[in-house]
């Protein structure tokens, strides 16, 4: 199996007084050697949850894992020192230097000193190394953070939110960091909630909404596949529109009406378009491919588009009533 992390059916679910919150419902993923993985989902669609069941902080209760083709949690002993992973932002002293915090680091783990000059030349700070690391940048922060899950020299490495908060130099930094990464044969998942970060640092992604994959794979297929398959239907007569939406929904067109045009999507060819709607007499007088932004693509498949009118909440997790807690590992 080529595939460096496995994720199976994944369930998690938390207790409060106020019900379940079903933060996983049989989550799916698959990352394979070699990859920059994007994991995208807005915010409380179980970004955090999925990294932290995978590292063993917390037990989920069901599905199957695997890191580097062991089943974990009951693996992680084992492949623990194969994964590198900064899932909350970690704290540094702010009057240590960045050499000092990974001296610090590496000698508490048990990691080579020559490693801590390898990791500062590997994000990049090599030239910083002796300033404190109150004076860093936010990107530079979340760099040194990089370089101290570096310096066991994982094979998977995991970051939650790396890009998060940086301005878009910062995002090129990081770009370029993981790449480079990748190039020397590390895996690398990173999470985000913002589609433009994956989309320029990561070659293929998953994305998570409401505790479930709603689309995997290379990033242009994900993409591709969801943005480009809309057409604008006008028509020469205005009131033919609405019979028209008929005859294509026979065809199995998803169609919407607006005010002087119809929006269809899911047909393969829009020929099949121009053809039935001159069969039933009604002339089309523009037929034009829409190209959906991306953003929009990512809010569409996330669900969290938003409604006119209406301030929906990003928060998409279902509340379930309280109920019996169900089987978990190691219960
Ligand atoms: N300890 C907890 N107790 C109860 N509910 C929790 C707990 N941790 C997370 N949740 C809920 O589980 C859902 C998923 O949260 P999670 O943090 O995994 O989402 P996320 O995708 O990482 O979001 P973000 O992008 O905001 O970090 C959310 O509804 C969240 O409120």
């Amino acid at each position: 199996m080529s595939a460096v992390l496995e994720i199976q059916g994944l369930q998690k679910t938390y207790r409060s007084r106020k019900g379940v919150r079903r933060a996983l419902d049989g989550f799916d993923m698959v990352v394979e050697a070699g990859q920059v993985h994007g994991f995208l989902g807005p915010n409380g669609s179980g970004k955090t949850t999925t990294l932290r069941t995978l590292l063993g902080l917390i037990r989920p209760n069901g599905g199957r894992m695997a890191i580097l083709g062991r089943e974990v949690p009951a693996a992680l002993p084992e492949v623990a020192g194969s994964v590198g992973a900064i899932v909350e932002s970690p704290q540094f002293f702010a009057n240590f230097t960045a050499q000092d915090t990974l001296r610090l680091l590496a000698d508490a783990g048990g990691v080579e000193p020559a490693r801590v000059f390898e990791v500062l030349e590997l994000v990049g700070l090599r030239d910083r190394a002796t300033d404190r690391v109150k004076t860093y940048s936010l990107g530079m922060k979340q760099r040194l953070a990089v370089a101290s899950a570096l310096l066991k020299n994982p094979k998977l490495l995991i970051l939650d939110e790396p890009a998060n908060g940086l301005d878009p130099g910062g995002i090129r930094e990081m770009r370029t960091l993981m790449r480079n990464l990748a190039e020397s044969g590390m895996t690398v998942v990173l999470s985000s909630h913002i589609l433009a970060e994956i989309q320029l640092i990561c070659d293929s992604v998953t994305i998570i909404a409401a505790g479930r994959r709603v689309a995997a794979g290379a990033v242009a297929d994900v993409l591709a596949q969801h943005a480009s398959s809309s057409v604008r239907v006008r028509l020469e007569s205005a009131a033919d529109l609405a019979a028209s939406a008929g005859a294509l929904r026979q065809l199995g067109a998803q169609v919407t009406v607006e005010s002087d045009h119809l929006m269809v999507s899911g047909l393969d060819r829009p020929s099949a378009i121009t053809r039935v709607l001159a069969g039933n007499g009604v002339f089309v007088s523009e037929l034009s491919p829409v190209s959906v932004d991306l953003e929009s693509v990512f809010l569409e498949l996330t669900g969290t588009a938003p409604v006119e009118g209406e301030h929906r909440q990003v928060d998409q997790t279902v509340m379930a009533p309280a109920g019996p807690a169900q089987g978990g590992w190691g219960h």
